[in-house]
């Protein structure tokens, strides 16, 4: 029998209740429980509110569970770490450094030499196509390439995991799409462990191996689809039928999640 391969990432069923405005207290996250594996690309997709950044917030220890626990390579996380970096939906860049800056900033919190700092954020300013702009501050850089950059900042400190929270949510369906290969193709050369929300059906099976799909009141998982398509992702597989049945079955099960699962139409 093969022996048994520890998760990256171990939600253990992670609960979190906020104070409402009335003073009562409510559940954002049910007993959450799921496994990521070393090097694995899952997305996560649900109705407003289903407790999705919540579940993140707590892998990356920006706030803590009620109760359950997120376990990496087998320990408790108890704050932020080196480990895991995070990119929000707003791309966070220092408005006053350039794009190279805001790429070496980690580095630099980190003591690196300025030599390899330098090094390794044209690495990744190369990688995510920005180098004619690495000497531009982020004011004169459009959406799309802010995003790029906040990217390539989050890679260059060399984070096992990387939390993505709706990172493409606020760009136009061209840009996206652009970044999505883009981002498929920087993991399939750096294979970090990825977990990403959206709440673009299409998006999560486009770059998923599996899809995470949560219901709301109270926030909970509801079940984990696999999108049994290879890597490279083409425009070929995006638009192909059974990608369309893979994104109906998805589509279903965020905005039908009582009706029991329906035969696959092909
Ligand atoms: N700090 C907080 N204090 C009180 N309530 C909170 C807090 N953070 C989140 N919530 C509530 O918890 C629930 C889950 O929020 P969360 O942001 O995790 O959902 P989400 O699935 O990411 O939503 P969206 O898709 O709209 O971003 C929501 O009802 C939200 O209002």
């Amino acid at each position: 029998m093969a022996p048994e391969v520890a998760p990256k990432i171990a939600f253990e069923a992670v609960s979190r209740d906020f104070a409402a405005p009335d003073g009562s207290r409510f559940t954002a996250l049910d007993r959450f429980s799921l496994a990521v594996a070393d090097g694995e690309f899952v997305t996560v997709v649900g109705p407003s509110g289903c407790g999705k950044s919540t579940a993140m917030a707590i892998a990356a220890g920006l706030t803590p569970p009620s109760g359950g626990r997120v376990l990496v390579d087998g320990r408790a996380v108890r704050g932020p770490g080196p480990d895991r970096g995070v990119i929000f939906q707003q791309y966070a860049l220092f408005p006053w450094l350039t794009v190279r800056r805001n790429v070496e900033f980690g580095l630099e919190i980190a003591g690196r030499p300025r030599a390899e700092r330098r090094a390794v954020a044209d690495h990744f300013i190369d990688l995510v196509g920005l180098t004619p702009f690495a000497e531009a501050l982020p004011k004169t850089l459009s959406g799309g390439m802010k995003q790029r950059c906040a990217i390539a900042r989050a890679y260059a400190v060399n984070p096992a995991i990387l939390l993505m929270d709706e990172p493409f949510g606020a760009l136009d369906a061209l840009t996206r799409v652009g970044l999505q290969d883009q981002l498929l193709d920087t993991w399939s050369r750096e294979r970090r462990t990825v977990m990403f929300i959206t709440h673009d059906v299409e998006e999560a099976v486009y770059l998923a191996s599996r899809v995470v799909v949560m219901a709301a009141r109270p926030g909970r998982l509801h079940s984990v689809i696999a999108v049994d398509l290879p890597y490279p992702r083409t425009e070929e597989m995006r638009l192909s039928s059974h990608f369309a049945a893979l994104r109906n079955r998805v589509w279903r099960a965020v905005y039908h999640p009582d009706r029991p699962e329906e035969a696959p139409t092909c």
